[in-house]
């Protein structure tokens, strides 16, 4: 039998280490005091591809339910949190999650994830916090060689607002800027005729590096006060970075949205020994406008597969075996409950002997059951 592309199944080391990553996580947001939420895995797709979630629905897993309605696999928790805690009073603020989402576009159709999303808090407390968050589980996983890349959405949407381009034509373009295809952000720009805008996009898109960008661009926009807020917002997290001991942050000015709803800062982390992104996340305060609400909202999500493919494997403890047999099974799990060992594993036949640190079996005297060891 096969699976279809995107599925597979998965033994060992990855489950551990993936279960352990979700303990870790779910310990260190209930010691920073977020409370837990869960949505279901299936929802209507109109709560992701309406015009402000905005999300693309040939990337879902989808059908049709009895009423013609279409309905989904989550294809991403903070649209979905965002429809659950719309009516939730506003002093909760802090909210954690893990589990699948499943999307088409992607490598694996399902992913886990594990996030964190901040709502109406105070809009630079809600980013700090975010990132905070993400460093100290970074750091309980033991994963210290990462990088923090902060980005904005304001900057190219600042840029392209006084020119006139199709729906078509800025979707293209965000792609182009995503891929940083400077050929193609050219002629899309030229085509449309704007050679002025074209010579800043290409600029921005080598905008990219440590925060001394910032300090070239707080003079090249020095008369553009919405572009110095913007650049003002990202040093300040930087130096909120700093402080808390992590040097390793980058600037892309360049960067545009990767999700339809972000709406300010986005932030990525990732592993520096093969660039994996292991957390992605941003402003998206627009995701509440369906609901009528303005307010602040800002989280991220880690990509739980990456985690565990990159966390050190747990310590084997040393394994104990109980030899016995169908007669003397239960008398040997009594043992094994009351032996307090970690590992304690009862076979009826003793394959291999290395395996195990000590082995007993259960033997009979006197027409009594005893353990001894072997
Ligand atoms: N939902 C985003 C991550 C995120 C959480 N909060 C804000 N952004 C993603 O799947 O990439």
């Amino acid at each position: 039998m096969f699976l279809p592309e995107g599925s597979q199944d998965e033994t060992g080391v990855q489950i551990s280490n993936r279960l352990r990553a979700y303990e870790i996580f779910r310990q260190v947001t209930y010691n920073k005091s977020f409370r837990q939420i869960s949505t279901p895995v299936v929802e209507y797709a109109q709560t992701f591809t309406n015009d402000v979630a905005g999300m693309d629905l040939l990337s879902m897993l989808k059908w049709f339910n009895g009423e013609g309605e279409i309905e989904v696999l989550r294809p991403d928790w903070t649209t979905a949190i965002a429809r659950a805690i719309a009516g939730q009073h506003p002093s909760k603020q802090k909210w954690s999650y893990q589990g699948s989402v499943f999307r088409f576009d992607q490598e694996n159709t399902e992913s886990r994830q594990a996030g964190i999303e901040i709502v109406h808090a105070d809009r630079f407390f809600g980013e700090a916090e975010s990132l905070l968050t993400a460093i100290a589980y970074l750091q309980q996983l033991e994963i210290d060689q990462y990088v923090i890349e902060l980005g904005h959405t304001g900057i190219f949407e600042a840029l392209v607002a006084p020119f006139a381009f199709t729906e078509l034509e800025e979707e293209q373009l965000l792609q182009a800027m995503h891929d940083k295809r400077t050929d193609l952000v050219e002629a899309i720009v030229l085509k449309a005729g704007n050679a002025e805008l074209a010579e800043s996009l290409l600029a921005l898109i080598d905008a990219y590096g440590s925060r001394d960008i910032i300090k070239q661009y707080r003079q090249k926009w020095s008369d553009r006060e919405d572009l110095i807020e913007v650049l003002t917002n990202i040093e300040k997290l930087i130096d909120l970075l700093e402080a808390s001991g992590v040097s390793e942050v980058i600037v892309d000015l360049g960067r545009v949205k990767n999700l339809p709803y972000y709406d300010g800062i986005m932030f990525r982390g990732f592993l520096t020994n093969d660039g994996s992104t292991c957390f992605s996340g941003g402003r998206y305060d627009r995701l509440y406008k369906q609901f009528d609400i303005t307010t602040s909202a800002v989280g991220l999500a880690f990509d739980v597969d990456v985690l565990a493919k990159h966390m050190k494997p747990e310590q084997e403890p040393d394994k104990i075996c109980i030899l016995a047999s169908p007669e003397t099974h239960a008398i040997a799990e009594k043992h094994r409950i009351a032996m307090d060992e970690p590992v304690v594993d009862i076979q009826y036949e003793l394959k291999d002997q290395s395996v195990y640190h000590t082995v007993y079996e259960v033997v009979e005297e006197d027409g009594q059951y005893k353990v001894v060891e072997k």
